[in-house]
């Protein structure tokens, strides 16, 4: 039995003690948090605090030097990368601030993609990226391609792809980032939206805290560590 094993069934990813090191810097050093179902967590602090380690190790796109990575009370840090990719199509959701929808294809076939490449035939991938679209009211923009549409455009596509498979978890890293406060700040309710529409949960690297937030708690990390782990003011 895992350390995880007593941890409450609302529990869907908890790292435990994990440390990292990058180089000589000491990425990651003994952070343990737990994300349950449905929740907004907001990683905040300042540039090169270990922010966007986090997430990377708690979407097993990183494996930490020590401590462990949970999903659903399972271990996810110590499986193979075939396994640790199988897992993030199928249960994870991405949104990067500088999007990185495939140009060569249209919006609906780049939603679609990850469904595909977890094995869902092709007509209900079209169909789920056409619902998810729609949920962000971009589906008469299916059939274009990214370079066709605007960045704010571009962003709801972003969502779309991060949800349409009903991921246990969507990762967001500084999702807003290129847009301005009021856009930034549409783009992210609409990420909550399509999150909470199945209660997903949302992990979000950002360092501006009026978008911080908007999140239902809010984790401050400093020097690799966490600082706060508490309740955000919701505005
Ligand atoms: N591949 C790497 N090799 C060496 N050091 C790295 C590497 N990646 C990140 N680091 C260092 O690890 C620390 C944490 O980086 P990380 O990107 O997690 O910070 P962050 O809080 O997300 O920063 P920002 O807000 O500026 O994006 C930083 O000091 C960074 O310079």
């Amino acid at each position: 039995m895992s350390s995880h094993g007593e941890i409450h069934d609302d529990v869907v990813l908890a790292a435990a003690e994990v440390s990292l090191r990058l180089g000589a810097t000491q990425a990651l050093d003994q952070v343990s948090v737990a994300v349950r179902k449905g929740e907004c967590v907001a990683v905040v602090g300042p540039s090169g605090c270990g922010k966007s380690t986090l997430l990377h190790v708690l979407a097993g796109l990183l494996r930490p030097d020590s401590g462990s990575v949970a999903m659903k009370g399972r271990r996810i840090d110590n499986s193979s990368d075939a396994e640790r990719s199988r897992l993030r199509l199928r249960h994870f959701g991405f949104v990067f601030q500088f999007g990185d929808l495939v140009p060569e294809l249209s919006l609906w076939e780049n939603v679609a993609l990850p469904l595909r490449l977890a094995g869902t035939g092709y007509q209900e991938a079209r169909n789920a990226a056409y619902l998810a679209l729609e949920g962000l009211d971009i589906a008469d923009l299916g059939e274009r391609r990214p370079g066709q549409v605007s960045g704010g455009q571009l962003q709801r596509a972003a969502i779309a792809r991060a949800t349409a498979h009903r991921p246990v978890v969507v990762f967001a890293d500084e999702p807003t980032g290129a847009l301005d406060s009021k856009a930034g700040a549409l783009v992210l309710e609409r990420l909550l939206d399509a999150a909470a529409s199945y209660h997903a949960a949302v992990v979000l690297v950002t360092h501006d805290p009026a978008i911080a937030a908007a999140a239902t708690r809010v984790v401050q990390m400093r020097d690799g560590g966490l600082v706060a782990d508490g309740n955000a003011v919701v505005a």
